[in-house]
């Protein structure tokens, strides 16, 4: 039976949910779900997900979301082997403190630092920037003392999660990314590695890119 999914491709936690399904070799039968038009505001989604947001996973009535919940529970109950999700306690721990960080810093800075583009006057604020670059520093480090990916020397749960997140601040224009050699090599490196990679972060990410680029141009 399929796993339904309730998702946006410009959002960055629906994108690293789609990398780690493709990358299990689990099928999705995608929902798209447009928040514009308040598809995620009906009585059958509050049923579901009572918080409302995308991305939200019905496995055959088990209802789940925050995106990386359901990162964790596609690797625990369909991964064929520990390799994207270590079930060693201290290899673990570093890809949880990772998707941690990118959940409680990086993309939290970052949607600090956009956050204005909702609104009519779009002012950013530079002391906002430094604290999202600040955090890009860290990933920087955490990559080069990892050895080469975000939790480790192979792509883990981690990196799917994060290069959702970096992907949309490429894409944004907002940050230079080149002045981070590690994140820059690792960034290089996933877009080749990882299946689908393209059409599943890449595409939205640029979509996401476009909208935030189109508000700070008063357009
Ligand atoms: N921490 C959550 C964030 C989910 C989230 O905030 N999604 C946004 C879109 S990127 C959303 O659904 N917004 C609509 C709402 O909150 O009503 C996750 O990783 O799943």
């Amino acid at each position: 039976m399929k796993i339904d999914y309730y998702y946006m491709p410009l959002s960055a936690p629906c994108r690293s949910v789609l990398l780690t399904a493709k990358a299990l070799d689990v099928e999705l039968n995608c929902k798209l779900t447009n928040l514009l038009n308040g598809e995620h505001m009906t009585p059958e989604y509050i049923a579901m997900n009572p918080q409302h947001t995308i991305p939200t996973m019905d496995d055959n009535g088990f209802h789940l979301w925050e995106s990386r919940a359901i990162m964790t529970y596609l690797a625990n109950k369909y991964g064929k082997n520990d390799s994207l999700y270590p079930k060693d306690p201290k290899a673990r721990a570093i890809v949880e403190q990772r998707l941690y960080f990118d959940m409680g810093t990086l993309y939290l800075r970052f949607g600090e630092y956009i956050s204005p583009v909702r609104g009519k006057d779009v002012t950013l604020d530079p002391e906002k920037k430094k604290k999202l670059e600040e955090a890009l520093g860290w990933l920087d480090g955490f990559i080069h003392t990892s050895g080469g990916y975000c939790a480790g020397k192979h792509v883990t749960l981690a990196d799917f999660a994060i290069i959702a997140t970096v992907a949309s601040i490429e894409a944004t224009g907002v940050v230079e990314l080149a002045q981070y050699k590690h994140l820059s090599e690792w960034f290089a490196k996933c877009k080749g590695e990882m299946k689908g990679y393209a059409e599943l972060n890449h595409d939205g990410a640029v979509q996401f890119g476009d909208f935030v680029k189109s508000k700070i141009a008063g357009k």
